[in-house]
């Protein structure tokens, strides 16, 4: 069945000091999620925001919270992002060894959020197999994660695509794939072909002219190659259609 794109601006883009307007405009251009870019300084070069802004989000908005914790040992912090009212919590997979991969899904779901487990570009899928079958939401990054505004990685659209076939084999058919970076008018028919559902959007979102015709065109186009892809007609190799994931509440 056909679902629509969801796409979620990513707060890295906006302007801190106007925070409220942002997700006011985001609520009005019909945004799903609201994606929070959470940086350490040591994962990640960039140092940017945390559990006081993620708080403060929750009152100011009904739009379900998208968390992305690009921080080492997240397992040390998980419990104080489970209590500040996140709707989903993404953990990268590099930042986590062995058992832990388990430990922070169970942690993630017994908190009752909703798990997901973030790739940087160069990270293989099959990092994913033990996890991915109670995972709610794979991210593909295809930037280095750090900041907003670079260029899409060519051939991210090929990891999105063996996401999905791994998702399938396990029976994970409600699993979602969100795809971040350099996603804008140009890159989302690829990520969307090859079975992406939620795209997240900073500078083509937040920089263009008219943020509310930005984010619809990029839902138009990426719904427009996900249709196109499920009736057979285009997409890689392999790749026999967007799943039927199920929307975040
Ligand atoms: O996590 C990150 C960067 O690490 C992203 O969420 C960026 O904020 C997306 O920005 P654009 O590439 O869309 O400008």
């Amino acid at each position: 069945m056909f679902k629509p794109l969801q796409i979620a601006p990513s707060i890295l883009s906006a302007d801190f000091m106007h925070l409220a307007d942002d997700i006011a405009l985001m609520e009005r251009a019909g945004a799903a999620l609201v994606h929070v870019d959470v940086m350490d300084g040591h994962f990640v070069p960039n140092l940017t925001m945390g559990v006081p802004i993620i708080r403060q989000l929750r009152k100011a908005t009904d739009l379900p919270l998208d968390v992305h914790l690009m921080i080492e040992n997240p397992l040390r912090q998980l419990d104080w992002f489970l209590q500040a009212g996140c709707h989903v919590v993404t953990v990268h997979a590099e930042t986590l060894y062995g058992a832990e991969l388990d430990q922070a899904v169970d942690r993630i779901v017994e908190a009752g959020c909703l798990p997901a487990l973030a790739l940087r570009p160069r990270t293989p899928v099959e990092v994913l197999a033990p996890v991915i079958g109670r995972l709610h939401m794979v991210l593909v990054m295809s930037v280095e994660p750090g900041f907003s505004g670079q260029r899409y990685h060519e051939g991210s659209e090929l990891k999105v695509a063996a996401v999905a076939r791994m998702a399938r084999a396990v029976g994970n058919h409600d699993l979602l794939i969100e795809v971040d970076g350099g996603i804008g008018p140009a890159t989302v028919g690829l990520v969307a072909a090859a079975g992406a559902d939620v795209m997240v959007c900073g500078s083509a979102f937040f920089d263009a002219a008219d943020p509310a015709r930005a984010l619809a065109e990029v839902r138009e186009r990426g719904d427009a190659a996900r249709l196109a892809a499920l009736q057979g007609q285009e997409g890689p190799q392999g790749f026999s259609g967007p799943k039927g994931g199920a929307a975040c509440r």
